[in-house]
């Protein structure tokens, strides 16, 4: 390998969970439908380098982790480690690669088997894949337990007999028994208190320069990321959005998503806490039914309106929620006004009834003043559904307002600081660098 290929190149993978297949879904004969867990990320990692994965919770970062590690099967895509695609890999390559990629998880009280001693559980690697004589297992797990800051008098000690920072040290030194060259670290200190996650990251620091390691580290905590990482991968809803190096995408971060994440972490200085905030709004969609086009775009606060509709970005989000709620149905007609005085029986409100019908819908849909010539289409849209004709008011809010952020998925480059946002593509419909960003 040379120095400039990746040790670790993750190509387009993909990884689905057929959850919903069951028997009852087979017998209505519903079509079975993943969750879309991983769905075409590509990254590379460099020998001795930490890349970042970081996201919101359920974002896919530990079903990445894993797959590529190939503790689990992927649908689809590709994993080279050291040139060779590891999915390929059968017998002897495949135990190579399995004693060369290692995982250290989040959790410290359940990774460990509380029947086993400490010193078990740290050579059980060694035993599994017969490395050396017992003497020099046993003289090994000594070693290891040192190098991670325990004692090896502890070694005939069980897991409960040591403290959360301590099992998570045992955790890594399992990990490191086979001399891997490359670990995923899946929130190694997410489980921890806070006063001992410095340590453990400090000491996680120290390994990787003693045992030349590669690391992947998956976490949701921004800080954590800052402290450790040389570059990050930014998730969301199964894909990466952006990927630079660490203080060039703390300091200038491109996605938005990535500028509303560290808009949520707590700051100390009184400038930057009185900064206007892009804080994230709205829920993270479903990974099964993930929105068309940018995946951000249902909670993004610089969505692109077509290029001849002058129109603010709040009044912009409101007229799309307007429209996300009619394409779902997700409007009771049949509780407008108090008492629910509208009759919508029988394929809408009678004509005279219109006019106050869709005055009243506004009010309770619309939160924001329209300018006119949006009013008067928000208003024909619900006249629509006066009419109880969902799809007219659909069709005529999308023939106005429908976004390239939903109708086209933005790829993310390959520079050393690619971005998957239109805002930046060349489909963008707007300026590259938006006035109100900052
Ligand atoms: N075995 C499984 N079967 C079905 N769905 C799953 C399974 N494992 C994960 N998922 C779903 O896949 C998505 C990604 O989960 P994943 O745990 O990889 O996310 P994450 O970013 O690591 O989140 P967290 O930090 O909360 O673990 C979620 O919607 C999750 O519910």
């Amino acid at each position: 390998m040379s120095a400039d290929e990746p040790l670790v190149r993750v190509d387009d993978l993909q990884k689905y969970f057929w959850e919903n297949d069951s028997l009852l879904d087979r017998l209505l004969g519903d079509e079975p439908v993943p969750v879309r867990a991983v769905d075409g990320v590509s990254f590379d990692i460099y020998e001795g380098e930490t890349l970042g994965l970081v996201g919101e919770s359920g974002c896919g970062k530990s079903t990445a982790g894993e797959t590529l590690l190939r503790l689990r099967e992927p649908t689809d895509g590709r994993v080279e480690f050291d040139g060779e695609n590891v999915y390929d890999l059968g017998g002897d390559r495949l135990d190579a690669f399995r004693n060369a990629a290692q995982i250290v998880f989040q959790d410290p009280f359940s990774s460990l088997d509380p029947r086993m001693t400490v010193g078990d559980i740290v050579r059980q690697p060694l035993d599994i894949h017969d490395v050396g004589t017992d003497a020099e297992r046993r003289e090994g797990v000594r070693d290891l337990l040192e190098r991670v800051g325990l004692s090896a008098d502890q070694l005939d000690r069980y897991p409960h007999e040591f403290s959360g920072g301590q099992r998570q040290r045992i955790g890594i030194a399992r990990a490191l028994a086979l001399e891997p060259d490359f670990v995923v670290l899946d929130e190694p200190t997410s489980a921890l208190d806070v006063s001992v996650q410095a340590q453990v990251l400090n000491l996680l620091d120290d390994l990787q320069d003693e045992f030349d390691l590669t690391y992947l580290l998956i976490s949701h905590d921004l800080s954590v990321i800052r402290h450790v990482c040389d570059r990050v991968a930014v998730m969301y809803l199964g894909e990466i959005v952006e990927i630079g190096p660490v203080e060039e995408l703390f300091e200038a971060p491109k996605h938005p998503y990535t500028r509303a994440l560290l808009e949520s972490i707590p700051r100390a200085s009184t400038d930057e806490r009185e900064r206007d905030r892009e804080t994230l709004a709205g829920d993270v969609p479903s990974p099964r039914d993930p929105p068309s086009g940018c995946r951000f775009r249902t909670r993004c606060p610089l969505v692109i309106p077509p290029a001849d509709l002058e129109i603010d970005q709040d009044v912009y989000r409101v007229l799309m929620t307007l429209r996300e709620r009619i394409e779902r149905r997700d409007i009771s007609l049949e509780s407008v006004g108090e008492g629910n005085r509208f009759e919508t029986d029988d394929g809408g409100v009678p004509d005279d009834e219109v006019p106050a019908f869709v005055a009243t819908l506004k009010a309770r849909l619309v939160d924001v003043d329209l300018p006119p010539r949006h009013d008067a289409v928000v208003e024909d849209a619900l006249a629509d559904l006066a009419a109880a004709d969902w799809e007219a008011a659909a069709e005529r809010l999308q023939a106005k307002y429908e976004s390239v952020c939903e109708r086209s998925h933005p790829g993310l480059g390959d520079d050393g600081h690619p971005v998957a946002c239109h805002c930046y593509g060349e489909a963008s419909e707007r300026t590259p660098e938006p006035a109100t960003w900052r």
